[in-house]
């Protein structure tokens, strides 16, 4: 059987994922020249790997469609309901760490909890004839965490495609969720992260799409452990 690996082919994730294998015995080339989208495994001749972006590899993975592959659990989580029904979270590497948070303006001075918040959004309609509105592209991951965790129902999603940070500012959302990694960019926008306000750590992790084909294939396992054994 041959066996799929999807590693990020740009971004942030490329080099510490191709350092990972390297460390992890499994030294990846490019098949052809440098800007291939396919490689191989040096010594491991039933393995293939398909250079994606981070996001392509969470879609490929909970559809199936490779067999491990290297993205942050943020993209699993917000690509699929009952994900780990579809994966399996091999092991955290160690990198691309980052936070979705809940964030709100400094400003909003006696907000500084989920239940503060789900206060400000129980009034926000007679105080301001609209719900609160949340610029994300974390869809499944706020209506989870608001309405199935918190209980908070009264709010309404902005699709956000970029530059989340800036809506509470233009006026296109009241707060946000996204990610952040230093804090630097919801500093400078004036921002605040409430203290109960993290919905997921994210780091870039070694996923595995549950085939039943993989039941009792010794080169599966032998992935996971050496990649464990670079950790
Ligand atoms: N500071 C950061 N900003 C954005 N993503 C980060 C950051 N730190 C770690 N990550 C993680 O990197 C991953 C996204 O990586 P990247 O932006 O390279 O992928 P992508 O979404 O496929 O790219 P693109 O949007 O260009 O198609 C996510 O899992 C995210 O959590
Ligand atoms: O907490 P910080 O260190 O400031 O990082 C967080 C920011 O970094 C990302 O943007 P970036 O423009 O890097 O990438 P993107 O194109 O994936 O949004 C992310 O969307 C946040 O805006």
């Amino acid at each position: 059987m041959t066996i799929t690996i999807a590693l990020p082919s740009k971004g942030r994730m490329k080099d510490d994922a191709s350092a990972i294998f390297e460390r992890a015995g499994m030294p990846i080339t490019a098949v052809g020249n440098d800007r291939s989208y396919r490689g191989r495994v040096e010594g491991w001749d039933d393995v293939e790997v398909a250079f994606l972006s981070a996001s392509e590899i969470s879609r490929e993975l909970g559809n199936g469609t490779v067999d491990f592959g290297v993205t942050g659990e943020d993209l699993m989580r917000e690509g699929f309901a009952e994900v780990d029904k579809r994966v399996e979270f091999c092991a955290r590497l160690g990198f691309g760490h980052a936070d979705v948070v809940v964030a709100v303006p400094e400003i909003w001075l006696d907000v500084e909890t989920m239940a503060d918040l789900g206060d400000v959004a129980a009034d926000f309609r007679a105080r301001h004839s609209r719900r609160l509105a949340i610029a994300t592209k974390y869809w499944r991951l706020t209506q989870q965490f608001f309405s199935s965790q918190h209980g908070i129902q009264l709010y309404r999603i902005v699709e956000s495609l970029g530059a989340t940070e800036g809506a509470p500012a233009s006026g296109s959302a009241d707060i946000i969720v996204d990610i952040t990694s230093t804090g630097s960019t919801l500093r400078a926008n004036h921002l605040k992260v409430l203290q109960d306000g993290v919905i997921l750590h994210s780091q870039a992790c070694l996923v595995r799409a549950r085939k039943e084909s993989h039941a009792g294939e010794p080169a599966v396992q032998a992935i996971i452990e050496a990649v464990r054994a670079a950790l």
